[in-house]
């Protein structure tokens, strides 16, 4: 559906509209009296988050939005069906095929917690010659006090399925090497850098490459930029392991559209179920992983 369409069935005057993000491609915006957010429609991608009186608090490559060249690095990529490379046969995308389709506007309306948009993405002859199975997955972004992004998956198959995923969050930041990840003190993580398992101790602080998958954790993670002066909190629900990445120098020069100044200036906390907390979804059951983002002002 073109802009005008959208705009027609699903715009709400001074709350949604529809609008081009900087590669040409349609992109809701949701205005709530306390943030901004926009969410585009292919990939089915929160691009950014900006609350009232603060900073925007996603990073996103402007490079990679304006050449449109997948995967888009920054905001908030959805990962899924599997998260990182496929089980069984490396030759199939990484982190799943979702973050490279159109996902379709379902409704959008004003509630109690803010402004929201339902986007949904159901399997077709292209993602069943990748994953053999018929699922349905809706995805509601709400921005208010908070911004709320919920992917729900729904097996409707008539086998159980295993799913692994991440909502990829993308947070920018002043100077990582001052900030610090707290809320993952005692939990174990596999190391994906060096293939080891260790168990964290204080909070996480960032100088060189990583890419972690903290196990077994439903805490919420509190991200501290001291030269911002805020904390970006990072709630979530559903989900059972967090993802921290970044690739640093020497790696960001082989991604294309990667700055290499974005090494320093983003981290990605990611709301995941992957290795130990990969999951199993029964014939019409479905499963819910949110992350709830929100800015706490340094007192
Ligand atoms: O470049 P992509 O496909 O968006 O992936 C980025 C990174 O995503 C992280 O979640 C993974 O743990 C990393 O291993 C990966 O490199």
């Amino acid at each position: 559906m073109d802009r005008t369409g959208l705009q027609a069935r699903f715009g709400l005057a001074g709350r949604v509209e529809f609008v081009d993000d900087p590669g040409g491609m349609v992109t809701a915006r949701l205005m709530a009296d306390e943030g901004t957010a926009t969410v585009a429609l292919y990939r089915g991608q929160v691009l950014t988050y900006q609350p009232v009186g603060g900073p925007p608090l996603l990073w996103a490559s402007q490079a990679a939005l304006k050449a449109n060249r997948p995967p888009v690095h920054g905001g908030i990529p959805i990962c899924w069906p599997w998260f990182g490379a496929h089980p069984s046969d490396p030759s199939k995308p990484l982190h799943g095929f979702v973050r490279e389709r159109w996902w379709q506007v379902d409704s959008s309306g004003v509630n109690a917690t803010g402004v929201w948009l339902q986007l949904s993405l159901s399997h077709d002859e292209t993602t069943l010659a990748l994953w053999p199975y018929a699922f349905r997955l809706t995805l509601t972004v709400t921005v208010g006090k908070h911004l709320e992004v919920a992917l729900k998956i729904t097996n409707l198959d008539a086998e159980a399925f295993v799913w692994s995923g991440a909502l990829h969050s993308y947070f920018q930041v002043t100077d990582v090497t001052q900030c610090g990840i707290i809320g993952l003190e005692g939990v174990t993580y596999f190391d994906k850098v060096t293939h080891e398992t260790h168990t964290q101790s204080g909070p996480v602080n960032i100088g060189a490459e990583i890419d972690r998958v903290y196990q077994g954790t439903t805490a919420t993670c509190f991200l501290e930029d001291p030269v911002q002066g805020h904390t970006i909190r990072i709630a979530k629900q559903g989900s059972h392991s967090t993802v921290i990445w970044n690739p640093w120098h020497a790696k960001a020069e082989q991604i294309p559209d990667f700055a290499d100044e974005a090494s320093t200036s983003m981290i990605c906390i990611e709301t995941a179920n992957a290795l130990a907390a990969t999951m199993m979804l029964a014939p019409d059951e479905s499963h819910t992983m949110m992350a709830i983002i929100d800015r706490l002002e340094k007192k």
